[in-house]
């Protein structure tokens, strides 16, 4: 099984380091004809709108489009939710073109700028349902985006409650605020439609590779390239990831 790896700008060796470490070749996608290789694609995070400037000068949004149109899994990490939701808010002036697909309206910096950066463990009980292990994951939120609505066809996966003291100070979040009156919010932060994925955290900067293990089965039921057995589960055939919850960002190896 082969899976691109969109390869414009952000994280995209740490995504093909992850699969590699699965077993799975990632493959740099730079230009739209790559993409007749793939069956199945990542956007990694890194910034949406000089992604997008790069995007448009290799012409590539049409065959991203048709690519998610086709059904084909694609996942979208943090930029890469951003650019596959029908909607961003909190964008730059004149906005950015999105390839879209996912109901989802997401805030581009919803928890501030790049030094309100942080960790934390996320709820997710449907990956730890398919994946086991722990009912959370260390969620790496690089100037985040976050999902403020989703539409009827779309599976909440991983939610966080922002606590009060993550209280957001940056304009940008200030509408926020304002529209409720407690401090606490529990927003969206993972989400899947179909054969479309989205988080809005970093999973290929930690040591736990469930959400690429997730991803890689949605790939191989669509794609019937994967069979289980290529897949390393978590915790068991690798023995370095029984470590996983005392590290937090080994990452890029
Ligand atoms: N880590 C990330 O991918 C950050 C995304 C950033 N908020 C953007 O607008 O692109």
């Amino acid at each position: 099984m082969v899976v691109g790896v969109l390869a414009l700008q952000g994280s995209f060796n740490e995504h093909i380091a992850v699969l590699r470490r699965l077993g799975v070749k990632g493959v740099e996608i730079k230009k739209p004809e790559q993409l007749d290789n793939v069956s199945s694609l990542i956007i990694p995070g890194g910034e949406s709108t000089t992604m997008a400037k790069l995007a448009e000068f290799h012409k590539l949004f049409p065959a991203l489009r048709e690519f998610v149109k086709m059904g084909k899994p694609v996942w979208g990490t943090c930029a890469g939710l951003i650019f596959l939701a029908d909607k961003a808010v909190g964008q730059k002036q004149g906005g950015q073109e999105l390839v879209g697909g996912l109901d989802c309206t997401v805030h581009r910096n919803f928890f501030g700028s790049q030094i309100q950066s942080f960790e934390a463990d996320v709820s997710v009980p449907e990956l730890a349902s398919k994946e086991g292990g722990p009912e959370t994951f260390r969620g790496v939120f690089i100037r985040a985006p976050a999902i403020l609505e989703v539409g009827p066809e779309v599976e909440v996966l991983a939610d966080y409650l922002v606590p009060s003291n993550k209280v957001l100070y940056s304009s940008s979040t200030v509408e926020i605020q304002e529209e409720n009156s407690t401090p606490e919010k529990k927003v969206i932060v993972a989400v899947k439609q179909g054969s479309l994925l989205g988080t809005a955290f970093h999973p290929e900067l930690t040591a736990d590779t469930r959400w690429h293990s997730y991803f890689l089965k949605m790939a191989g039921e669509v794609g019937g390239g994967a069979s289980s057995s290529s897949i390393v589960a978590v915790g068991e055939e690798d023995p370095g990831l029984n470590q996983q919850s005392k590290i937090d960002l080994p990452v890029f190896q």
